[in-house]
């Protein structure tokens, strides 16, 4: 079994679209994320293996998506859930991004990208 530590409704503004007017206007977009790991291994808080903290998390996501302009809302999701994998101990991520407004007759418009982190999992098989 795996537990699964979630983030809501992150907000961030972000330089985001494939237009010209999108290059130099801030828009809101919204994550929803799942990080699946097992808090059994943090229980031993001296331990290497750690909790994962959230508002690490939080930080990371807040410093990549402020870095640049993007494309497409699947650039923002496939870089934010490559980068969880490589920096936090997570068997897998689900990242989903919302920009609520970019269709008029819709409320909502999103992506939602799944990334295993595939030395992990070989090692859980293993064990
Ligand atoms: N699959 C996608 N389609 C579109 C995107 C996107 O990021 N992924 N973006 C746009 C525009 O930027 C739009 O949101 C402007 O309002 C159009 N299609």
């Amino acid at each position: 079994m795996m537990d699964i530590l979630f983030i809501d409704r992150l907000t961030v503004m972000a330089y985001i679209g494939i237009n010209d007017w999108e290059k130099n206007c801030l828009q809101k977009l919204i994550f929803d994320l799942q990080l699946s790991c097992n808090t059994e291994f943090f229980e031993d808080h001296q331990s290497v293996v750690s909790y994962i903290d959230y508002t690490h998390v939080n930080q990371v996501i807040l410093s990549l998506v402020s870095q640049k302009h993007f494309y497409l809302i699947e650039d923002v999701a496939n870089l934010i859930a490559n980068t969880l994998i490589e920096k936090f101990c997570i068997y897998w991520v689900r990242v989903k991004v919302n920009k609520p407004g970019a269709i008029h007759n819709a409320c909502n418009v999103g992506i939602c990208v799944e990334r295993k982190n595939k030395t992990l999992l070989k090692s859980l098989k293993k064990s």
